[in-house]
């Protein structure tokens, strides 16, 4: 304590306040550094990543602008930088309605919002085989398809851009629904609860410059509704035939019916999971 008031009394404090810190600024701190941590996790998972090191640069430039005092590049950083955050806002509104969507419908409300249906954990198992089964015997014919499956994030967005459908899922019905020259098989079919909610709904287009150029837009939009909710995207390529799965903007790319059907068992497992967590009992 000595050493301390040495030193204040060095910087010219001639009192000393020792620093009380209890139970509510210690949880204080907690909850910051989780936010904080959330922050990076989810600037990390998504574009924003890029864009946080380019920031990091202008930061850089910025201090040895001040440094060198380069008065010219120091007036033009600070009359940008709140046209910056607008231009920011503007380009991350996709990634900010998501975790706010997220931040919503999250963990918690999504125990009480929980429906029969989705946990019917028979259901939705059942719904996988079907769209494995039908994505299967489009692909081998050739059929293009666009199947999304809901999960936390709301689709209604994007369901309010097709035709309501609201019948239960099974391949004949999905293969019927994508057959080339009929009303319904343009655009993506919505899964929700194990029901297919709408069909020709129009998905909004990725503007990634990472897709590969042989990739059309049916792919594009695959991956575009894969970044703004965390539905698993199912495409079946017209062209080739192959299946992919768009899930948090990346492509996965020529998959067998094996491999669909593992992935998109994942979703039921945590689900059950967190059935499990909040129940504290495991799921039968
Ligand atoms: N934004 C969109 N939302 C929903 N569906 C779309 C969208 N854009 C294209 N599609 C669907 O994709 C079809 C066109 O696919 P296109 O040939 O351009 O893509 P592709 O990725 O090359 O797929 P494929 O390998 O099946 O040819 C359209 O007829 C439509 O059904």
């Amino acid at each position: 304590m000595e050493l301390f008031q040495g030193i204040f009394d060095s910087l010219g404090i001639t009192e000393f306040v020792k620093p009380s810190i209890g139970i509510t600024d210690v949880l204080d701190i907690l909850i910051v550094a989780y936010i904080i941590y959330k922050i990076i996790f989810w600037i990390k998972e998504t574009r924003a990543w890029a864009l946080f090191k380019g920031i990091l640069v202008i930061f850089a430039l910025a201090a040895v602008a001040s440094i060198l005092k380069l008065n010219t590049i120091l007036w033009i950083l600070s009359n940008t930088i709140s046209v910056g955050i607008i231009a920011l806002l503007i380009v991350f509104q996709p990634e900010m309605r998501k975790a706010l969507e997220q931040l919503g419908k999250g963990k918690f409300f999504s125990y009480f919002t929980r429906s029969d249906d989705a946990g019917d954990e028979k259901a939705a198992a059942r719904t996988v085989d079907e769209i494995v089964k039908a994505a299967g015997k489009m692909g081998a014919v050739k059929t293009g398809a666009l199947i999304l499956m809901e999960q936390e994030v709301p689709l209604g967005d994007l369901e309010r851009t097709g035709i309501p459908i609201d019948a239960i899922v099974s391949s004949q019905l999905l293969i019927n629904i994508f057959e080339h020259n009929t009303p319904l098989h343009d655009g993506a079919v919505i899964i929700r609860h194990n029901r297919v909610a709408a069909a020709t709904c129009f998905l909004p287009l990725t503007d990634s410059n990472e897709v590969s150029m042989e990739l059309g837009t049916r792919h594009r939009a695959a991956i575009g509704a894969s970044e703004v909710s965390d539905a698993y995207v199912i495409v079946v390529s017209e062209e080739t035939g192959k299946i992919s799965v768009a899930r948090g903007g990346v492509l996965y790319r020529d998959l067998t019916t094996e491999q669909l059907k593992t992935m998109l068992s994942q979703q039921n497992q945590t689900g059950r999971k967190k059935w499990m967590i909040w129940k504290g009992r495991p799921e039968k």
